[in-house]
Protein backbone atom coordinates (compact mmCIF):
# COMPACT_ATOMS: atom_id res chain seq x y z
CA UNK A 1 0.00 0.00 0.00
CA UNK A 2 1.51 3.57 -0.59
CA UNK A 3 1.75 5.90 2.62
CA UNK A 4 -1.19 8.02 2.56
CA UNK A 5 -2.60 11.01 4.49
CA UNK A 6 -4.32 9.93 7.26
CA UNK A 7 -5.32 13.27 9.28
CA UNK A 8 -8.40 14.67 8.52
CA UNK A 9 -7.63 18.69 8.63
CA UNK A 10 -4.40 17.95 6.94
CA UNK A 11 -6.27 16.16 3.89
CA UNK A 12 -8.34 19.25 3.43
CA UNK A 13 -5.34 21.13 3.92
CA UNK A 14 -3.58 19.65 0.81
CA UNK A 15 -6.59 19.34 -1.14
CA UNK A 16 -6.93 23.34 -0.51
CA UNK A 17 -3.73 23.91 -1.64
CA UNK A 18 -3.56 21.69 -4.47
CA UNK A 19 -6.69 23.79 -5.85
CA UNK A 20 -5.01 27.13 -5.36
CA UNK A 21 -1.97 25.95 -6.92
CA UNK A 22 -3.71 24.96 -9.62
CA UNK A 23 -6.96 26.80 -10.56
CA UNK A 24 -7.38 30.10 -12.68
CA UNK A 25 -8.62 32.16 -9.26
CA UNK A 26 -7.28 35.43 -10.07
CA UNK A 27 -10.47 37.00 -11.47
CA UNK A 28 -12.51 36.31 -8.24
CA UNK A 29 -12.72 38.38 -4.86
CA UNK A 30 -11.29 36.58 -2.12
CA UNK A 31 -14.29 35.96 -0.57
CA UNK A 32 -15.49 33.92 -4.02
CA UNK A 33 -12.65 32.36 -4.26
CA UNK A 34 -12.56 30.40 -1.11
CA UNK A 35 -16.22 29.39 -2.58
CA UNK A 36 -14.93 28.30 -5.62
CA UNK A 37 -11.69 26.60 -4.01
CA UNK A 38 -14.39 24.18 -2.24
CA UNK A 39 -16.49 23.67 -5.24
CA UNK A 40 -13.60 22.66 -6.77
CA UNK A 41 -12.33 20.34 -4.00
CA UNK A 42 -15.94 18.64 -3.94
CA UNK A 43 -15.78 17.46 -7.58
CA UNK A 44 -12.03 17.52 -8.69
CA UNK A 45 -12.36 19.94 -12.01
CA UNK A 46 -10.00 22.88 -11.30
CA UNK A 47 -11.19 24.53 -14.63
CA UNK A 48 -14.60 24.70 -12.69
CA UNK A 49 -13.66 27.68 -12.01
CA UNK A 50 -13.83 29.21 -15.69
CA UNK A 51 -17.34 28.57 -16.10
CA UNK A 52 -18.32 29.86 -12.18
CA UNK A 53 -20.32 33.06 -13.13
CA UNK A 54 -21.26 35.26 -9.76
CA UNK A 55 -22.21 38.44 -8.36
CA UNK A 56 -19.55 40.39 -6.86
CA UNK A 57 -21.61 40.79 -3.16
CA UNK A 58 -22.91 36.86 -3.59
CA UNK A 59 -20.60 35.62 -0.79
CA UNK A 60 -20.87 38.62 1.74
CA UNK A 61 -24.83 38.28 0.98
CA UNK A 62 -24.90 34.77 1.47
CA UNK A 63 -22.74 34.75 4.63
CA UNK A 64 -24.62 38.05 6.18
CA UNK A 65 -27.76 35.73 5.59
CA UNK A 66 -26.70 33.02 7.56
CA UNK A 67 -25.03 35.12 10.26
CA UNK A 68 -28.83 35.82 11.16
CA UNK A 69 -30.23 32.06 11.14
CA UNK A 70 -31.54 32.55 7.52
CA UNK A 71 -33.02 29.20 6.14
CA UNK A 72 -31.41 27.25 3.44
CA UNK A 73 -33.76 25.84 0.70
CA UNK A 74 -32.67 23.19 -1.31
CA UNK A 75 -34.27 21.81 -4.55
CA UNK A 76 -33.66 18.38 -3.11
CA UNK A 77 -32.84 16.00 -0.17
CA UNK A 78 -28.98 15.39 -2.06
CA UNK A 79 -28.41 19.20 -1.65
CA UNK A 80 -29.81 19.36 1.92
CA UNK A 81 -27.71 15.49 3.22
CA UNK A 82 -24.39 17.23 1.26
CA UNK A 83 -24.61 20.52 4.07
CA UNK A 84 -22.21 19.94 6.92
CA UNK A 85 -25.03 20.78 9.64
CA UNK A 86 -21.90 22.16 12.13
CA UNK A 87 -20.79 24.66 10.48
CA UNK A 88 -24.07 26.59 10.07
CA UNK A 89 -25.39 28.92 12.75
CA UNK A 90 -27.37 27.31 15.34
CA UNK A 91 -30.63 28.82 14.01
CA UNK A 92 -30.52 28.04 9.92
CA UNK A 93 -32.57 25.86 9.26
CA UNK A 94 -31.96 23.55 5.89
CA UNK A 95 -35.44 22.55 4.25
CA UNK A 96 -36.50 20.59 1.72
CA UNK A 97 -40.36 20.51 0.70
CA UNK A 98 -40.01 18.13 -2.40
CA UNK A 99 -41.62 15.76 -0.34
CA UNK A 100 -44.25 17.34 1.28
CA UNK A 101 -47.44 15.11 0.42
CA UNK A 102 -49.03 17.95 -1.35
CA UNK A 103 -46.24 17.96 -4.35
CA UNK A 104 -47.25 15.67 -6.53
CA UNK A 105 -51.12 17.16 -6.86
CA UNK A 106 -49.38 20.21 -7.32
CA UNK A 107 -47.62 19.65 -9.74
CA UNK A 108 -50.01 18.04 -11.55
CA UNK A 109 -52.26 21.12 -10.92
CA UNK A 110 -49.44 23.54 -12.74
CA UNK A 111 -48.25 20.98 -15.27
CA UNK A 112 -44.56 20.93 -13.88
CA UNK A 113 -42.00 18.62 -12.43
CA UNK A 114 -42.38 17.68 -8.73
CA UNK A 115 -39.06 19.79 -8.16
CA UNK A 116 -40.75 23.15 -9.57
CA UNK A 117 -43.76 22.83 -7.75
CA UNK A 118 -41.76 22.28 -4.56
CA UNK A 119 -40.29 25.78 -4.85
CA UNK A 120 -43.89 26.80 -5.24
CA UNK A 121 -44.28 26.05 -1.22
CA UNK A 122 -41.23 28.20 -0.19
CA UNK A 123 -43.18 31.75 -0.45
CA UNK A 124 -43.62 31.87 3.21
CA UNK A 125 -39.89 30.96 3.80
CA UNK A 126 -38.01 32.87 0.86
CA UNK A 127 -37.64 36.29 2.06
CA UNK A 128 -33.94 36.54 2.71
CA UNK A 129 -33.43 32.90 2.54
CA UNK A 130 -30.58 30.90 0.97
CA UNK A 131 -31.50 28.85 -1.75
CA UNK A 132 -29.31 25.82 -3.25
CA UNK A 133 -30.84 24.39 -6.39
CA UNK A 134 -28.53 21.37 -7.25
CA UNK A 135 -30.68 18.66 -9.44
CA UNK A 136 -33.69 20.34 -11.18
CA UNK A 137 -33.46 22.81 -13.94
CA UNK A 138 -37.07 23.46 -13.53
CA UNK A 139 -36.96 24.70 -9.64
CA UNK A 140 -34.46 27.35 -10.54
CA UNK A 141 -36.78 28.49 -13.68
CA UNK A 142 -40.07 28.38 -11.30
CA UNK A 143 -37.67 30.75 -8.80
CA UNK A 144 -37.17 32.93 -11.50
CA UNK A 145 -40.99 33.41 -12.65
CA UNK A 146 -42.03 33.96 -8.91
CA UNK A 147 -39.56 36.63 -8.25
CA UNK A 148 -40.17 38.01 -11.69
CA UNK A 149 -43.72 37.81 -10.61
CA UNK A 150 -42.77 40.18 -7.65
CA UNK A 151 -42.65 37.18 -5.26
CA UNK A 152 -40.20 37.37 -2.02
CA UNK A 153 -36.33 37.38 -2.74
CA UNK A 154 -34.01 35.76 -0.80
CA UNK A 155 -30.54 36.70 -0.15
CA UNK A 156 -28.78 34.56 -2.14
CA UNK A 157 -29.21 31.86 -5.29
CA UNK A 158 -26.46 28.82 -5.21
CA UNK A 159 -27.22 27.63 -8.97
CA UNK A 160 -25.80 24.40 -9.44
CA UNK A 161 -28.55 22.25 -11.97
CA UNK A 162 -26.93 19.66 -13.75
CA UNK A 163 -27.44 17.91 -16.76
CA UNK A 164 -28.58 17.76 -20.56
CA UNK A 165 -32.34 19.46 -20.43
CA UNK A 166 -32.67 22.86 -19.10
CA UNK A 167 -29.64 23.01 -16.65
CA UNK A 168 -27.32 25.77 -18.59
CA UNK A 169 -30.40 27.38 -20.06
CA UNK A 170 -31.90 28.25 -16.12
CA UNK A 171 -28.27 29.23 -15.14
CA UNK A 172 -28.39 31.67 -17.70
CA UNK A 173 -31.20 32.87 -16.90
CA UNK A 174 -29.96 33.43 -13.37
CA UNK A 175 -26.97 35.51 -14.45
CA UNK A 176 -29.28 37.85 -17.35
CA UNK A 177 -31.59 38.39 -14.61
CA UNK A 178 -29.55 38.42 -11.68
CA UNK A 179 -32.46 39.59 -9.31
CA UNK A 180 -30.46 38.95 -6.23
CA UNK A 181 -26.71 38.02 -5.62
CA UNK A 182 -26.30 34.37 -7.23
CA UNK A 183 -22.96 32.12 -7.93
CA UNK A 184 -24.05 29.67 -10.75
CA UNK A 185 -22.07 26.82 -12.82
CA UNK A 186 -22.31 28.28 -16.92
CA UNK A 187 -23.30 25.43 -18.75
CA UNK A 188 -23.84 21.19 -18.28
CA UNK A 189 -21.40 20.60 -15.47
CA UNK A 190 -23.79 21.22 -11.76
CA UNK A 191 -24.98 18.67 -9.34
CA UNK A 192 -25.74 18.08 -5.91
CA UNK A 193 -22.66 17.99 -4.67
CA UNK A 194 -21.54 21.34 -5.58
CA UNK A 195 -24.88 22.70 -4.66
CA UNK A 196 -23.67 21.81 -0.74
CA UNK A 197 -19.97 22.88 -1.83
CA UNK A 198 -21.41 26.33 -2.13
CA UNK A 199 -23.36 26.40 1.14
CA UNK A 200 -20.56 24.95 2.88
CA UNK A 201 -18.29 27.22 0.76
CA UNK A 202 -20.20 30.27 2.45
CA UNK A 203 -20.98 28.63 6.07
CA UNK A 204 -16.94 27.67 6.83
CA UNK A 205 -14.43 28.86 4.54
CA UNK A 206 -12.10 27.20 3.90
CA UNK A 207 -12.15 25.75 7.50
CA UNK A 208 -12.20 22.11 6.48
CA UNK A 209 -15.09 20.22 7.66
CA UNK A 210 -15.77 22.42 10.83
CA UNK A 211 -14.60 20.33 13.50
CA UNK A 212 -12.09 22.30 16.02
C1 LIG B 1 -35.10 15.45 -15.18
C2 LIG B 1 -34.46 15.20 -13.90
C3 LIG B 1 -33.05 15.08 -13.82
N1 LIG B 1 -32.40 14.52 -12.76
C4 LIG B 1 -31.08 14.59 -12.89
C5 LIG B 1 -30.09 13.92 -12.13
C6 LIG B 1 -30.25 13.17 -10.98
N2 LIG B 1 -31.44 13.06 -10.32
C7 LIG B 1 -31.39 12.14 -9.36
C8 LIG B 1 -32.48 11.96 -8.45
C9 LIG B 1 -32.47 10.83 -7.47
C10 LIG B 1 -33.62 12.83 -8.38
N3 LIG B 1 -33.95 13.69 -9.39
C11 LIG B 1 -35.29 14.30 -9.25
C12 LIG B 1 -35.12 15.74 -8.78
C13 LIG B 1 -35.97 14.26 -10.67
N4 LIG B 1 -34.95 14.48 -11.69
C14 LIG B 1 -35.33 15.03 -12.76
C15 LIG B 1 -36.82 15.38 -12.64
C16 LIG B 1 -37.64 14.34 -13.42
C17 LIG B 1 -37.19 16.76 -13.15
C18 LIG B 1 -36.26 17.86 -12.68
C19 LIG B 1 -36.07 18.96 -13.70
O1 LIG B 1 -35.92 18.68 -14.90
O2 LIG B 1 -36.01 20.13 -13.29
C20 LIG B 1 -37.02 15.27 -11.07
C21 LIG B 1 -38.43 14.83 -10.63
C22 LIG B 1 -39.41 15.95 -10.59
O3 LIG B 1 -40.60 15.72 -10.90
O4 LIG B 1 -39.06 17.09 -10.22
C23 LIG B 1 -35.94 13.34 -8.14
C24 LIG B 1 -36.97 14.06 -7.32
C25 LIG B 1 -36.54 12.10 -8.82
C26 LIG B 1 -37.19 11.07 -7.88
O5 LIG B 1 -37.12 11.10 -6.68
O6 LIG B 1 -37.81 10.21 -8.46
C27 LIG B 1 -34.69 12.85 -7.31
C28 LIG B 1 -34.32 13.80 -6.12
C29 LIG B 1 -33.86 13.03 -4.91
C30 LIG B 1 -33.56 13.98 -3.75
O7 LIG B 1 -34.48 14.50 -3.13
O8 LIG B 1 -32.38 14.20 -3.44
C31 LIG B 1 -30.07 11.36 -9.55
C32 LIG B 1 -29.41 10.80 -8.31
C33 LIG B 1 -30.50 10.27 -10.53
C34 LIG B 1 -29.50 9.21 -10.86
O9 LIG B 1 -28.45 9.55 -11.43
O10 LIG B 1 -29.81 8.07 -10.57
C35 LIG B 1 -29.18 12.40 -10.30
C36 LIG B 1 -28.42 13.30 -9.28
C37 LIG B 1 -27.63 14.44 -9.90
C38 LIG B 1 -27.26 15.47 -8.84
O11 LIG B 1 -26.05 15.74 -8.69
O12 LIG B 1 -28.13 16.05 -8.19
C39 LIG B 1 -30.75 15.56 -14.00
C40 LIG B 1 -29.49 15.17 -14.77
C41 LIG B 1 -30.59 16.90 -13.31
C42 LIG B 1 -32.04 15.51 -14.87
C43 LIG B 1 -32.34 16.87 -15.55
C44 LIG B 1 -31.62 17.19 -16.86
C45 LIG B 1 -31.48 16.11 -17.87
O13 LIG B 1 -30.58 16.24 -18.68
O14 LIG B 1 -32.23 15.13 -17.95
Amino acid sequence: MPNYIRDPQAIYAESFATVRREAKLERFPEDVAEVAVRLIHACGMVDLADDLAFSPDAVAAGRAALDVGAPILCDCEMVAAGIIRRGLPERCDVRVTLNDPSVPGLAKALGTTRSAAAVSLWEDRLEGAVVAIGNAPTALFHLLEMIEAGGPKPAAILGFPVGFVGAAESKAALEALAPVPFLALRGRRGGSALASAAVNGLALGLRGDGTR
